[in-house]
């Protein structure tokens, strides 16, 4: 390939010596008297400029300065005699390559022309490698985090921003990689490489950013390595693995289904009734037990479907008296009774284009369960102290403990609000009725304790298992996030026994002695105490226990429990 060159020089001897000596080099050279020329010149596109430093009024500084302002990426050398030296070294400052004094020689120009041209053709092809970096860096969608020695953070890119919420002005301020609000894990795997200065391969944990949804993440680090100095930082790579992990559950048999966690058939129920009501708007009311996990269901409902961007507003209904409620509920306006200092927004309005959480239910007065028959049926209710209606569009997840139907009949909760509510009926199943999902539940709060805490990961002996597993958790699944966090709290290893579990909880028969008989024995006990605690009722027994009237008729029969019972 044929090179080609500018030679600018107000002196033609000199202009001549060089043409001659770059063209014997096979150079194609091009000369310039003066600026004006040379800037003329210039767009035919040029491999090297050579440019005195003194061209008339004036100086080869100039025409450099021109050029880039120009832009003209081209590699430029000064030529300069002796006096002039400090104007060549602010060339070189200005971005020249090199300045050759005057007399001018041979293998000088010939060598300084090779390397100059050879230079700028590397650096080129270095800034075209780097932007391609950039533009994959920029277009990946898994998050790119680099951090250096001290954990500060150096560069990242648009998927980090979004996926761990790292913004373009900490990078700037080179803020220590620190995600306060997730659960330090992609902190854990930087600062190990930093360490062990070695690449950790995909680890998948669940990410907590608050105010954001859990997110599964596959994660890997690699050493940073600088030519120079050798080991220089850490490179973190991140993917969203939701979907993923969630088809792989789905694949076979879930074991959790957004932030509810189980895999028992019932489990298996719920997740798929929840799949297919998360994308109608229809009203849901969910009934169980307190602990159950009512309001984890209804978020489920709400993160599934199209509202999952929309605010999801949970209120317990029992939390508060009446006419609070009703405020809270539905807003107010200034003045609407004492109090009333400004305007304020209810909970409905707040949830508008989401979904509104209406726990405990069972326990509103009569008139608010009018108020809400009516946002029910029209979607249109008034701020309290103002006559104009206002619309919204809010789906409605109800849920209680209480027996509905029952106080139905007791005339104490409205049929028609009743029958409103419960267009679909999602029954939370009891955790002594699905206890094979025990050992999952304790995995998985031990697994957030262990992040909690920012301890080493905690393990369950069998005794204690056997412990849980034969207790008939009343309080259900908070009563065994309750207790796990007792236990966390007390153990100082990494497994926690059966010494550090409450006091309280029933002794267990080592599951190797005749596993069945344990749990049949325990459940006929169960009833049998029930039973007592009824006066013998088997309805009120079955209440008690959490079971339906079938349910415990069968197991009278299964255990052979017969006697003075109604
Ligand atoms: N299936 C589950 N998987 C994981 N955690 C659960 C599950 N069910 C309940 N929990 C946990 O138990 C606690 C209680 O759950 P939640 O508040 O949803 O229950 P609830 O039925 O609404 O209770 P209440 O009737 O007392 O309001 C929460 O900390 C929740 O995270």
């Amino acid at each position: 390939m044929t090179y080609s060159i500018l030679v600018v020089d107000d002196e033609e001897s000199l202009r001549y010596t060089f043409r001659c000596f770059l063209e014997h080099q096979g150079y194609e050279v091009a000369i310039a008297a003066n600026y004006e020329e040379a800037l003329a010149a210039l767009p035919a596109g040029f491999d090297l400029v050579f440019a005195d430093i003194v061209l008339g009024g004036w100086t080869g500084v100039d025409l450099l300065r021109e050029a880039r302002l120009r832009g003209f990426d081209v590699p430029f050398v000064m030529v300069t005699g002796y006096p002039h030296i400090d104007t060549a070294s602010e060339a070189l400052r200005l971005g020249a390559y090199d300045y050759i004094p005057k007399p001018v020689k041979q293998e000088t120009i010939v060598r300084v022309a090779r390397m100059a041209i050879r230079h700028h053709l590397v650096s080129k092809e270095k800034d075209q490698y780097r932007s391609n970096l950039e533009a994959i860096f920029r277009s990946v969608k898994d998050a790119i985090v680099t951090v250096d020695r001290g954990m500060r953070l150096i560069a990242c890119n648009a998927a980090a921003t979004t996926l761990c919420g790292i913004t373009k002005d900490r990078v700037e301020a080179q803020e220590l990689f620190c995600p306060e609000d997730c659960q330090h894990q992609c902190l854990k795997l930087l600062e190990e490489t930093l360490v062990k200065r070695q690449p950790i391969e995909g680890q998948r944990f669940v990410c907590r950013r608050q105010g954001q949804p859990d997110r599964i993440i596959a994660a890997a680090t690699s050493p940073l390595l600088d030519q120079l100095e050798g080991f220089d930082g850490a490179v973190l790579v991140a993917r969203d693995e939701t979907r993923l992990d969630h088809l792989e559950r789905r694949a076979s048999g879930r074991r959790s289904h957004l932030s509810l966690v189980g895999g028992s058939a019932a489990m298996q129920r719920l997740y798929s009734l929840l799949e297919a009501l998360s994308e109608v708007d229809t009203t849901v009311l969910i009934t169980g037990e307190s602990g159950t996990g009512k309001e984890l269901a209804a978020d489920a409902l709400h993160r599934g479907g199209h509202r999952a961007d929309k605010p999801f507003v949970a209120v317990n209904c029992a939390a508060l008296p009446e006419t609070l409620l009703e405020s809270e509920l539905f807003g107010h306006v200034k003045g609407a009774f004492t109090g009333a200092l400004r305007d304020k927004e209810g909970r409905f309005q707040k949830a508008d284009g989401g979904t509104i959480f209406l726990d405990e239910i069972g326990d509103i007065s009569p008139a608010m369960q009018l108020r809400l028959l009516r946002v029910l049926q029209e979607k249109v209710f008034e701020r309290v102290g103002d006559a104009t209606p206002i619309r919204v569009d809010v789906r409605i997840v109800a849920a209680t403990n209480r027996d509905l139907a029952q106080l139905v009949r007791e005339g104490r909760f409205r049929e028609d609000l009743y029958y409103r509510l419960k267009v679909v009926h999602l029954e939370l199943p009891a955790l002594r009725e699905r206890k094979e999902d025990i050992p999952l539940l304790v995995e998985h709060f031990l697994g957030r304790l262990t992040a909690r805490f920012e301890r080493n990961p905690l393990t369950i002996s069998q005794e204690a298992l056997d412990t849980l597993m034969s207790h008939p958790w009343p309080g259900n699944v908070r009563e065994l996030e309750h207790v796990l966090e007792h236990a966390a709290v007390i153990c100082r290893g990494h497994v926690i026994l059966s010494d550090h579990l409450p006091a309280d909880l029933a002794p267990a028969v080592p599951a190797s002695a005749a596993p069945r008989t344990v749990r049949v024995t325990d459940e006929a006990a169960l009833i049998r105490d029930a039973l007592v605690r009824a006066g013998g009722n088997k309805t009120k027994a079955a209440k008690l226990l959490g079971m339906s009237r079938r349910t415990i008729y069968r197991k009278l029969d299964e255990h052979g429990i017969f006697g003075d019972f109604k």
